[in-house]
């Protein structure tokens, strides 16, 4: 066992952690142009950001990118032209594999990519490319010490209505408001015991009502999900003004680091 498949000097289990990044979204919300995940942030692909960010962590050994079903070519080539730094790069492998029409169904064909060993999975979104790296480490290790389902979160700033929805435009009524302090915005990575998230990704339907994220899966077959410090960094690029916001926190990186 390297030092990268083990989360701290402590721990001497057998564990290979891998994170499978789906990035095969097309980025509708976002606006005309590549998929989402190949736009440039600071002149850098949004996937080579999110790839750096989870392979900056000691305990990831394997990066699966899902990419868009007719890009993987084009992916492995992009990534092999922003190559991780040395020292990462001789710790963490890079793999690509095509994706599919839901974000369910990518991060399915990127668990199917996985090597037996890997026993422990982080499923992040390309679209989640600033996320600190105390976050993927707090997930992961919180899954290696024994939680089933792990995921990212923080409180919420506004108020939440539940509403019936209603087609253009029209006003909703609204039939509650949940008791804010109990909600929790979800980010990723999300982190899995490896057979857990299988399990889930077998169980519940691609067809239907489908899942918006891993975690809801596995609460869907009656496992145990329990939740960790979120980061505001770690927010997901999803319209224009998201990607002003990521440029505005890699100029504040850059000017700290400059510090
Ligand atoms: N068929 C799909 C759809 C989404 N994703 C990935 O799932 C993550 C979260 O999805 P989202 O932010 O909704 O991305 P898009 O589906 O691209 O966005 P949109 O709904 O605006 O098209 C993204 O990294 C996206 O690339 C994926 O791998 N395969
Ligand atoms: C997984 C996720 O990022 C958690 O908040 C979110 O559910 C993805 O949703 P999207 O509509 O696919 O962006």
């Amino acid at each position: 066992m390297s030092a990268a498949d083990r989360a701290d000097s402590t721990d001497t289990r057998p564990v290979r952690t891998a994170a499978v990044i789906p990035a095969a979204g097309r980025g509708v919300r976002l606006g005309p142009g590549a998929p989402k995940a190949l736009r440039a942030l600071n002149g850098t692909p949004m996937l080579v950001h999110a790839v750096r960010a989870m392979a900056a962590s000691r305990a990831v050994s394997l990066v699966v990118v899902v990419a868009p079903s007719d890009g993987a070519t084009e992916v492995r080539r992009l990534l092999d032209a922003h190559p991780l730094a040395e020292s990462v790069a001789e710790k963490t492998e890079v793999v690509v594999v095509p994706g599919g029409q839901t974000r369910q169904e990518s991060v399915r064909l990127g668990l199917a990519a996985l090597p037996e060993d890997v026993t422990v999975v982080l499923v992040h979104d390309a679209a989640r490319p600033l996320v600190p790296v105390d976050v993927v480490d707090a997930v992961a290790g919180a899954v290696r010490a024994g939680a089933p389902a792990v995921v990212p979160a923080l409180p919420l700033a506004d108020t939440v209505k539940q509403v019936e929805p209603r087609p253009g435009g029209e006003p909703e009524p609204v039939v509650g408001t949940p008791e804010r302090a109990r909600l929790r915005a979800v980010q990723t990575p999300q982190g899995f015991d490896r057979a857990t998230l299988v399990e889930a990704h077998e169980r519940v339907e691609l067809a239907g009502e489908g899942a918006t994220d891993d975690a809801g899966m596995v609460e869907r077959i009656g496992r145990d999900v329990v939740v960790v410090p979120g980061h505001e960094e770690a927010f997901k690029v999803t319209r224009p003004l998201d990607l002003v916001l990521a440029e505005a926190v890699l100029a504040r990186r850059r000017a700290n680091d400059g510090f």
